[in-house]
C-alpha cells in the first residue's frame, strides 16, 4: 500500500499539494483525477521521489520512501509519462529494457524479458528493431507501458498515459490496460484530467481540487451516487445516474424469445418469421443484424442488415442493456451470452423497470460533513474506502 500523511509540497508561497492523506491499496489502480493544476503530478511525482515533499510523509507498505536512496527506489517503480516518454534513438527493445540493464541484468535475460514484456503489451517481435518514430501513438504508449513493467516492479505511477492518443485508440489501450491489470495486480496510482477514464480504470477515485486538497476519494460507483458536494457533483459530471448504471449488474430481468431468420433467407421466409414491422438476422446462432421483412426484393445478404444497434452481455451492467434497448432499430436490445450467442431481447421500458428495483449505493456514515465544517464536506478530504462503498 502507497500512504500519504498530511504531505504538503509548496513552491513558494503556492501550495501545489495541500495535507494530502491518500491510501492507494496494493493491487489496486487509484486515479487522481481533477480539474488543470490540481496537484496531481506533483502528487505522482513525490512518491518516486522526482519531486520531494515539503512536508509529511510517504511509505510505501510501511517504509517511508525518503529511507531509500532516489535512483534505487525508482528501479523498484515503473513510471509511465504520456507519448511512453522513449528514448528517440534507441530501439524499442533497447527501450524496454532500460531498468533491467540499470539493475545489471545480463543481456541475454535482458532481451528475454524485453520481449516477453513487448508481447504481454501486444506488440509482437517484429516491433522490437523499430525505432520510436516508426511507431504509431497507441503503440508508443504500449512500449512505455511495456518498459515500465520490464523489471516486474510492484508499484506503477502512470501519468496520463493514454491522453495523447485518439478517443479510439485510447479505449482500446484502456481495456487491455484493465486486462493486463488483471492478471498482474500491481499497485497503481494513475493520473488523468478525464473523468471517464478515471471512473472506467480506478477501483477508486481521488477527485482534487485546485489548491492541491483531496475533495473525495471513492469507488467510481459511489462518486457517482454521493458527491461530497457541488464540485465534485459538477466534476463527475450531470450524467451521472446514466452513467452510474454502469456499475449495476443487471438483474435477472426476462428476456424474451426473438423470432430469428438465418442469411441467405429468402422473401418469403422472411415475411413468414415475424408480424412485426423488424426482424433479427442470424449466422448460426449469433445476432448479425435487423431487416424489414416488407422492404426487402432478394435473399437476405450482409449489405441488407442494418446494423444500428449494440448488443449486451446476459447479466452484464444496466447501462449495455439500456443502450441495447435505446440503439436498437426494432427498439429490441439484443442480449447475448459470453460467447456472443443469441439469448433474446428485451425492452427498454422492461430495463428501466429493472433499474427502479435495483438499490443505489448506500451513503456511507463517515463521508457526512462535521457540522460547522467548512463550505463543502470534503474540505479536508472526505475518504469512503473501496471495502465500505460497494452495495
Ligand atoms: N516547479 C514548479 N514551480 C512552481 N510551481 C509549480 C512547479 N510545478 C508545479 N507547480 C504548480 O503546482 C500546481 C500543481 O501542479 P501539477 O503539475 O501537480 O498539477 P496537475 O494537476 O498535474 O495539472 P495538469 O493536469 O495541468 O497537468 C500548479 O499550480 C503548478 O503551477
Amino acid at each position: 500500500m502507497i500512504r500519504f500523511e498530511q504531505v504538503v509540497k509548496s513552491y513558494g508561497g503556492n501550495v501545489a499539494v495541500d495535507h494530502l492523506d491518500l491510501e492507494a491499496p496494493t493491487g489496486q489502480i487509484t486515479c487522481l483525477v481533477g480539474p488543470s493544476g490540481c496537484g496531481k503530478t506533483t502528487t505522482l511525482r513525490m512518491i518516486n521521489r522526482m519531486i520531494e515533499p515539503t512536508s509529511g510523509t510517504i511509505t510505501i507498505d510501511g517504509k517511508d520512501v525518503t529511507s531509500v536512496a532516489a535512483p534505487e527506489l525508482r528501479r523498484g517503480i515503473g513510471y509511465v509519462i504520456q507519448h511512453g516518454g522513449l528514448f528517440p534513438h534507441q530501439k524499442v527493445l533497447d527501450n524496454v529494457g532500460t531498468v533491467p540493464r540499470l539493475l545489471g541484468w545480463d543481456k541475454q535475460r535482458i532481451a528475454k524479458r524485453s520481449r516477453e514484456v513487448l508481447e504481454l503489451v501486444g506488440l509482437p517481435g517484429e516491433f522490437a528493431d523499430r525505432y520510436p518514430s516508426q511507431l504509431s501513438g497507441g503503440q508508443q504508449q504500449r512500449v512505455g507501458v511495456a518498459r515500465a513493467l520490464a523489471a516486474d516492479p510492484p508499484v506503477m505511477l502512470m501519468d496520463e498515459p493514454f491522453s495523447a492518443v485518439d478517443p479510439l485508440v485510447r479505449d482500446q489501450l484502456q481495456d487491455e490496460f484493465l486486462k493486463l491489470q488483471h492478471e498482474l495486480g500491481k499497485t497503481i496510482v494513475f493520473v488523468t484530467h478525464d473523468i471517464d477514464e478515471a471512473m472506467k480504470l480506478g477501483d477508486q477515485v481521488a477527485v482534487m481540487r485546485v489548491g492541491g486538497k483531496l475533495a473525495q476519494l471513492a469507488t467510481p460507483e459511489y462518486l457517482l451516487a454521493h458527491p461530497i458536494d457541488d464540485f465534485v457533483a459538477d466534476f463527475v459530471g450531470r450524467d451521472r445516474g446514466y452513467r452510474a448504471l454502469s456499475f449495476q449488474q443487471s438483474p435477472r430481468f426476462a428476456v424474451h424469445t426473438e423470432p430469428t431468420v438465418p442469411l441467405g433467407a429468402g422473401v418469403d421466409d422472411a415475411r413468414a418469421a415475424t408480424t412485426d414491422r423488424w426482424l433479427l438476422v442470424v449466422d448460426g446462432d449469433r445476432p448479425q443484424g435487423w431487416v424489414e421483412p416488407q422492404r426487402i426484393d432478394a435473399p437476405i445478404e450482409p449489405s441488407m442488415l442494418h446494423r444500428g444497434g449494440t448488443v449486451a452481455r446476459a447479466g452484464g451492467p444496466l447501462r449495455t442493456s439500456l443502450d441495447a434497448a435505446l440503439s436498437s432499430p426494432s427498439r429490441r436490445g439484443v442480449i447475448v451470452d459470453d460467447d456472443g450467442r443469441l439469448v433474446g431481447t428485451v425492452r427498454a421500458h422492461e430495463v428501466l423497470r429493472a433499474i427502479e428495483e435495483v438499490d443505489r449505493v448506500e451513503v456511507d456514515p463517515h463521508d457526512v460533513a462535521p457540522e460547522g465544517a467548512a463550505s463543502s464536506a470534503g474540505a479536508s478530504g472526505s475518504t469512503a474506502p473501496a471495502g465500505e462503498a460497494g452495495p
